[in-house]
């Protein structure tokens, strides 16, 4: 049954007013920069501060104290309980619940296999790697059959290596298992890869929500377009011109009328010396006001209008001596330009 919540929280000047309708199964990504709220709606979930209210099929959680609701939480630094074995961590949910303890043992054991670390039973939390020790958090999570999984900022304490691996395992898991799962995370490839859907968080409301897909291809403020890493432009379109609200106008492929949002990647944009000649691209005069290099590209930071950001490849920039200040020209093919309405 469909998990609803209206999260309806006050804490000084901030207010979080989030709606979350999560299906069985799926695996919504609660994603938003620092101070948009997520922590304030994860504890409102958990039952750790007042103003949230969940409800699954008939049965309400607003009367349920935090210990009660049916909730598995991973931590990003897990909190595995430091003197316990890792069984011990896994079945101290079911044992606080009421669970023999030799049930316990057995439901955790169980556990454990199916994260792979049923030889790690007897392992004291620092004895593991990080990896393992997300895995029994994980385990231990997961061991009451909770309704809701909550995972907080899961992968942020791995290191990068290890984080690709986890984050493929932990997405393994999240397909087997039939709760409703929201993760929180300011990693937009977290959310990219784990979740079916996302939604964004900023300043205590949602500003976007929908499949990976559709957030990539169309971002709808400065901040998702920034972590999808797309070119971000507010304009009005008259045909195949859109007129910019910062300034500057641009060619488009596809005609269009009224708002819009206007998107490119970096990649698609190239950059010159000298006014470039003859061809049905957009070009206008920009000044180089950042450089910085990525693994396989330089981002170049343009001033102009519009400002842009451009990935060009090293030998360009070695070819055009790029230097902060720098004037150029920069091009840009109208069929590489993407408009939807705002
Ligand atoms: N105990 C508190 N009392 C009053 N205000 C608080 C308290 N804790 C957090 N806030 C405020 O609530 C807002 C949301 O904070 P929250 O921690 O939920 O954001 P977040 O999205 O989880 O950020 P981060 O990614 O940095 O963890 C912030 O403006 C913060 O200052």
């Amino acid at each position: 049954m469909t998990l609803h919540a209206e999260l309806r929280v006050q804490r000084d000047d901030f207010t979080l007013e989030l709606d979350l309708a999560i299906e069985p199964g799926e695996v919504v990504a609660l994603l938003g920069p620092n101070g948009a709220g997520k922590t304030t709606a994860l504890r409102a979930l958990a039952g750790l501060l007042t103003g949230g209210r969940v409800r699954v099929g008939e049965s309400t959680w607003d009367d349920l104290p935090a210990e009660k609701r049916p909730i598995g939480v991973v931590f990003q630094d897990y909190l595995l309980f430091a003197h316990m074995s890792a069984l011990d961590n896994v079945a101290f949910g079911l044992r606080a619940r009421g669970t023999r303890k030799a049930e316990a043992n057995v439901i955790a054991l169980e556990g454990l296999r199916q994260v792979g670390l049923a030889e790690f039973a007897r392992a004291k939390p620092r004895t593991l790697s990080g990896g393992q020790a997300q895995r029994v958090a994980l385990a231990r999570a997961l061991a009451t059959s909770p309704e809701l999984l909550l995972l907080d900022e899961p992968l942020a304490a791995l290191d990068a290596t290890t984080r690709l691996r986890v984050r493929s395992e932990l997405g393994r898991h999240l397909q087997n298992y039939p709760g409703h799962t929201l993760l929180v995370t300011h990693d937009p490839l977290d959310a990219m890869v784990l979740a079916d859907r996302i939604v964004i968080l900023e300043d205590g409301r949602v500003v976007q929500q929908g499949t990976p897909r559709e957030v990539v291809r169309q971002p709808r403020t400065d901040y998702v377009a920034h972590l999808v890493g797309l070119n971000f432009y507010r304009g009005v379109a008259s045909g195949t011109e859109v007129r910019l609200d910062g300034g500057g106008t641009l060619t488009i492929a596809e005609p269009s009328e009224g708002p819009v949002h206007v998107v490119f990647p970096p990649s698609a944009v190239s950059l010159f010396p000298a006014k470039p000649a003859g061809s049905p691209r957009n070009t206008w005069q920009a000044v180089v006001s950042g450089i910085e290099q990525h693994a396989h590209t330089t981002r170049v930071d343009l001033a102009g209008s519009p400002a842009v950001l451009a990935d060009i490849t090293t030998a360009t920039v070695a070819e055009l001596r790029l230097q902060p200040g720098d004037t150029l020209w920069v091009s840009l093919k109208a069929t590489e330009i993407h408009t939807y309405a705002r």
